[in-house]
């Protein structure tokens, strides 16, 4: 018995956001009716980190949001709802009840209410002389649970913003007892200089770690904005192998997941049952575990 109960059918959409958030919306919604109008048995649709506002520490504060009161809130769960379709919503500044800010994704059913909200837990700050430097945190503050949650009639998944997919505890955090995740979702925007070294590598073996399905929505490309995303949007299937990838430029990225590769991924590579607690801990054990 999987644990993703049916094939789930997704949609990526590969997008690139400017300075206009009303554009940058409506963009948006243009490419889900595009997506839906191409695939009309869609069950899902994700998208990338940051979509309604520019990269950028200085402007995070300007766009952010209450959730769930925010107009982005309000537009995803519209779009839930219209569509009755499950959304992942990339992510967006959050202006929290405590005033600081967050980078905050939000899901919806197909009700469009909202089943799971996660803030980035690890704050992209890195200095890479003659590559990149970015920090994060000095506009942001880091969420404190991992986000595990029930994709309605599919089973459990869990979630992290782009840099979290770096570190893998929550990823075995969701993937493993109690919470038996099938697959992990992470938004991401990363650039030209970490993308083609690490994007691929991370994503498949966070796979291959958890003989889960993982996902990873980037904006595309634009280089006329102060942060270049990599692009290259991404589905892994259990065993490592890249089943999706978008270029560089907007794109919309279909793909199914089948229950069968999971099965098959840990019948024939075990290792699911095959850890050795009492010679490390499981940090699956105590996790603090996100609400909405
Ligand atoms: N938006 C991010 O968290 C970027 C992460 C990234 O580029 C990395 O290399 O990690």
């Amino acid at each position: 018995m999987s644990v993703l109960s049916k094939p789930l059918k997704i949609a990526l959409l590969q997008l690139s956001a400017g300075a206009n958030k009303q554009a940058n919306l409506s963009k948006v919604r243009e490419y889900i009716a595009k997506a839906i109008k191409e695939n009309s048995s869609l069950d899902l649709i994700m998208l990338p980190e940051c979509f309604n506002s520019p990269y950028s520490v200085s402007e995070f504060p300007k766009y952010a949001e209450n959730i769930p009161n925010g107009e982005t809130t309000k537009f995803l769960s519209d779009i839930a709802k219209e569509y009755g379709i499950l959304v992942i919503g990339g992510s967006y500044p959050e202006r929290g009840q405590d005033d600081k800010i967050y980078n905050t994704s939000v899901s919806f059913n197909r009700q469009g209410e909202i089943i799971a909200k996660h803030r980035k837990a690890h704050l992209f700050d890195i200095d890479i002389p003659g590559g990149i430097t970015f920090k994060e945190s000095i506009s942001l503050t880091g969420g404190d649970k991992a986000t595990v949650f029930s994709l309605p009639d599919f089973g459990a998944i869990g979630l992290g913003i782009c840099y979290d997919i770096r570190f893998p505890e929550l990823a075995a955090i969701a993937a493993r007892p109690p919470q038996n995740s099938f697959a992990m979702f992470y938004p991401g925007a990363f650039n030209t200089t970490t993308g083609p070294l690490h994007w691929h590598l991370l994503a498949r073996a966070r796979a291959v770690d958890n003989q889960v399905f993982v996902i990873l929505c980037s904006p595309s490309r634009d280089i006329t904005s102060g942060y270049h995303a990599y692009g290259h949007s991404l589905v892994v299937d259990p065993m490592g192998n890249i089943i999706a990838e978008a270029g560089e430029a907007d794109e919309i990225v279909y793909a199914e997941l089948d229950p069968e590769l999971i099965t098959k991924a840990r019948a024939g590579i075990p290792v699911t049952i095959q850890r050795r607690f009492e010679i490390y801990d499981d940090v699956a054990k105590d996790a603090k575990i996100s609400d909405i």
